[in-house]
């Protein structure tokens, strides 16, 4: 239904609930109104409204009427894909109300000091670059890897674990000369001497007996060419004529014979030796499949860091619908498999209620190598992510970053060999966190390189903070990023359908304009072995 039908009114109200439930949650109070010519022209890039900050820069309230047409309009078809012509809903303050909205702003005055969560925070490519080296400086003399000593595991175990020392071939690839068609082996110009019916190659025998010059003999795909070959003779390119034991081979004159036609020569794909993949690689089922071909029966894979989740918050429920104030944990089911697709091995996820004294003992008596804490990073009643990361005497190696969504996150060195990742409890800022500060430690201590920056142009442009970066889910259109909507801190829906987050710096990136893409890693989401 669009809104120039006309409708009942139980229906309209109901309509109008519901948009404004939605709205509520995405913080699209500010959508264009009906009357497009009379609304003034919106600048490239508004002013950032940041929805902690009590200053006058907030957003700009809406009269009811006008919030009502907006909330009206028929979806788009694409509805996570990001409109440039609406503001977006990650500039605003999700949980606010449009009355909030329309409160003048209560700022404290000058000389009040800043609020805690008004601190600057670490800037983000200095906070990813903390996470890289912390496992460094926690490992004076790190051996053949960072996570100890390679383990060989069988090929059918080494699925999505990283290859601890080079992969170089064990053998020539192919081993042999190949015949890389069905049809006849030839020696020399045709036409060709076939032998008696019965003879030919076949795949998976030794090595036949050297052909003459002037004969042909059947072979299969994948059979070894006996020496004296020149070429191979496509089944459907030749003709044999005369009797068994006489017979003739002849080339149909449209596909006339090149010496080494059909043929891969031994070593054409590699030599013995030759590297194939370095060091650090994440094992998938394609690097399974090439290192059964060079040879391997195992792979020396480094050791996974194991991971503990520990999922904050009375809130949340294990299943079913939301109730009496109470939500879905949205981070249980996701950060497992998303940490094995990062090479970890996640040892369990635990659901703790907001108890200071069960998260410090969770913490305290973790056996994992990293232990990963959703919720309770901020500083309301029941987050006691800060009180017992003080009561186990951790250093603080980043306490909140200059990122939007999720700049309470944190990582803290329990001890010289055990970190915390503190990620924020919405979900998307959760998702921040993982790829600001877990990915990185998790990428060193698993031995793999720094992936190269792969850079992509915009095709909207998208509103900046003005001190922090901002992480923003994009789908890939050719070689442009496209921005998604449905990006704001509490919500998994554009990331959903993400091919990875764009980094926008602060101030934001014009359309066009080439930004960092953080890939999301699900090509290698397979169930650990
Ligand atoms: N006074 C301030 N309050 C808040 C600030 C601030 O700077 N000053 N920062 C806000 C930001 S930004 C974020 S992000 C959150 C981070 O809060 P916490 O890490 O303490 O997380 P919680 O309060 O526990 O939860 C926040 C939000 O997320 C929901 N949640 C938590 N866990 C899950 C889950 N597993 N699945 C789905 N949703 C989850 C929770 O119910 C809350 O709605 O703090 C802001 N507050
Ligand atoms: O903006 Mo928070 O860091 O909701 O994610």
């Amino acid at each position: 239904m669009t809104d120039r039908e006309p409708r009942g009114g139980d229906a309209l109200d109901r309509e109008f609930d519901e948009a404004l439930a939605l709205a509520k949650d995405q913080g699209t109070y500010q959508r264009r109104p009906e009357t497009r010519p009379e609304r003034p022209e919106r600048p490239e890039r508004p002013e950032w409204t940041d929805p902690w900050d009590p200053t006058p820069q907030g957003a700009a309230p809406q009269d009811a009427a006008s919030q009502s047409r907006a909330l009206r309009e028929p979806p788009s078809p694409d509805p996570a894909l990001h409109d440039p012509a609406f503001p977006d809903p990650a500039l605003h303050d999700p949980t606010a109300t449009a009355t909030d909205r329309a409160r003048p702003p209560q700022g404290p005055g000058p000389t009040s000091p800043a609020p805690a969560h008004h601190r600057p925070g670490t800037p983000w490519p200095d906070a990813r670059a903390i996470a890289a080296r912390a496992p460094r400086k926690s490992r004076p003399s790190p051996t053949t890897t960072l996570n100890g000593t390679p383990l060989a595991r069988p090929l059918a175990e080494a699925l999505g674990h990283v290859l601890a020392a080079p992969l170089t071939a064990l053998t020539d690839l192919p081993s042999f000369d190949t015949s890389a068609m069905d049809g006849w082996a030839l020696a020399g110009p045709g036409p060709w001497r076939l032998p008696a019916a019965g003879h030919s190659i076949l795949a998976g025998h030794a090595e036949a007996d050297p052909l003459p010059d002037g004969h042909a003999i059947r072979i299969a795909t994948g059979a070894r060419v006996p020496p004296g070959a020149t070429a191979v003779l496509r089944t459907e390119h030749g003709t044999a004529h005369g009797t068994a034991g006489d017979g003739w081979l002849y080339a149909a004159p449209a596909h006339p014979v090149s010496p080494g036609q059909d043929i891969r020569p031994r070593g054409q794909e590699c030599r013995s030796g030759d590297l194939l993949l370095p060091a650090g690689a994440l094992i998938t089922p394609v690097i399974l499949g090439l290192a059964a071909a060079a040879g391997y029966d195992e792979l020396p894979t480094v050791p996974r860091p194991r991971v503990e989740i520990l999922v904050l918050g009375d809130e949340l429920l294990r299943q079913g619908l939301p109730h009496d104030g109470r939500i879905r944990d949205a981070l249980g089911p996701m950060l497992a498999p998303w940490l094995r697709a990062l090479g970890a091995e996640p040892l369990a996820t635990r659901r703790l209620a907001d108890d200071a004294e069960a998260l410090y003992e969770a913490v305290a008596g973790s056996p994992a190598d990293v232990v990963l804490t959703t919720g309770g990073t901020a500083a309301g009643p029941v987050d006691h992510v800060h009180p017992t990361l003080r009561r186990l005497d951790a250093e603080l190696l980043v306490d909140g970053v200059a990122v939007r969504p999720g700049h309470p996150m944190l990582l803290a060195r329990l001890a010289p060999d055990k970190h915390l990742v503190g990620l924020p409890g919405n979900p998307l800022a959760a998702v921040s966190g993982l790829l600001t500060l877990a990915e990185p430690l998790l990428r060193t201590l698993t031995g793999r390189p720094t992936p190269t920056p792969c850079p992509a142009p915009l095709t909207a442009a998208v509103h900046g903070h003005p001190r922090d970066t901002r992480l923003v889910p994009v789908v890939f259109r050719g070689d442009e990023a496209r921005p998604l909507r449905f990006n704001g801190p509490a919500m998994l829906r554009g990331v959903a359908v993400a091919d990875g987050l764009a980094v926008i710096p602060p101030g934001g990136a014009d359309r066009g304009s080439e930004v960092e893409i953080l890939d999301l890693p699900w090509s290698t989401a397979w169930p650990a072995t």
